[in-house]
């Protein structure tokens, strides 16, 4: 039997929906969730990303403000702007798009963010909330995933749980996040032995490696949950003007062996832009004392 397509770009709309009625009530109360984006240089992907997320946050009523720098831009510039988003009260999240170009130190920038407005969670004191247990701002992609997982799967206890890439931004919080849902962890990575083998085994798949179509279809275990985080595009065919969006998992092989599977586009994408949108709430509530309805 075929899979179950995962409909990321749905549930999306859903939770975006929800957090358009909760933003209309803190606006009442006079607090607007304002985010604050950075985005040096001229990387492509990252310019598409900030185009939706800045619609989405208006459309669900926030403030929105994006800072495009020139990539000759210095540590000390960028260090600036920092500081004075962090003292600005109508900013509660910050985000710095990453890749940063060279000569710009990332870790340096995602320590000046204040850790109250560290939306993207990617600040020290958020990576180790997050490993410790503590509330967090979590880093959105992987809890995107996580929403996804939870509403296909239910209680996640004791599944076998398979995170390919180890990236800050991804791998390594969507691994934290699975071992706290009681999944059985394991972690790989380029200089992983058996990579179809450890697939094999895992009864679900979080496949974030940025490697076009890399996951093949008898890798995957028989009725196995996958979640493709990849967004490659691939080479443009004669005549056409771009390539196609492919994941990391070749989904045609993979939906017919899989349980459930998430496409690309409309899987995990449009989860990350839903979920920068739901921390920006999130920090917004915590920095005004105003207690959430839980759902998110
Ligand atoms: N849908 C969304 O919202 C988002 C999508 N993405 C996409 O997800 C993908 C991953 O992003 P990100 O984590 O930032 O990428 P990085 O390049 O930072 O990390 C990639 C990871 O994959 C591992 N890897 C690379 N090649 C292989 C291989 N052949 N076998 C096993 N592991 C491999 C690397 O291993 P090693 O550490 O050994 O080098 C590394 O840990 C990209 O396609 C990106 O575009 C990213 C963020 C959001
Ligand atoms: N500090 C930081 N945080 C990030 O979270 C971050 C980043 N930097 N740098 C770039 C990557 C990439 N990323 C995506 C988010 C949404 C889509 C998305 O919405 N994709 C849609 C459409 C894609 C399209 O059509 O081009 C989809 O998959 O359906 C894609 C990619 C967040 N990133």
């Amino acid at each position: 039997m075929p899979a179950h397509i995962i409909d990321g770009k749905a549930f999306s709309a859903g939770l975006r929906a929800r957090l358009a009625d909760e933003v209309k009530g803190l606006a009442g109360r006079g607090l607007v969730p304002g985010l604050a984006v950075i985005l040096v240089g001229e990387d492509p992907a990252s310019q598409v990303y900030v185009r939706s997320k800045e619609r989405m946050a208006r459309e669900a009523g926030m403030a929105s403000t994006t800072y495009r720098l020139p990539a000759e831009t210095t540590q000390a510039e960028l260090d600036a702007l920092i500081g004075r988003l962090n003292a600005d009260e109508a900013v509660h999240g910050i985000l710095v798009q990453l890749p940063l170009p060279a000569g710009l130190d990332p870790h340096r920038v995602v320590e000046a963010i204040d850790p109250a407005k560290d939306v993207d969670g990617l600040h020290p004191v958020s990576v180790g909330n997050l490993a410790s247990g503590a509330p967090a701002l979590v880093p959105c992609t992987p809890k995107g995933c996580m929403m996804l997982l939870r509403d296909v799967l239910g209680d996640l206890t004791g599944a076998r749980a398979l995170v390919v890439g180890r990236s800050n931004l991804m791998g390594k919080p969507m691994g934290q996040l699975l071992l706290a849902a009681n999944c059985t962890v394991t972690v790989a990575h380029s200089r992983t032995r058996d990579l179809a083998e450890e697939c094999r085994r895992a009864d679900i798949l979080v496949a974030a490696a940025g490697r076009p179509l890399m996951v093949k279809g008898d890798w995957i275990k028989p009725g196995a949950t996958v979640i493709d985080v990849g967004i490659n595009r691939l080479p443009p065919e004669p005549g056409q003007e771009k390539g196609r969006l492919v994941g990391d998992v070749d989904f045609d092989a993979a939906k017919e062996v899989a349980g459930a599977i998430t496409p690309v586009p409309g899987g995990v994408g449009p989860m990350t832009i839903a979920c920068l949108l739901d921390n920006t709430v999130e920090a917004a509530c915590r920095m005004a004392g105003v207690e959430r309805g839980r759902d998110a």
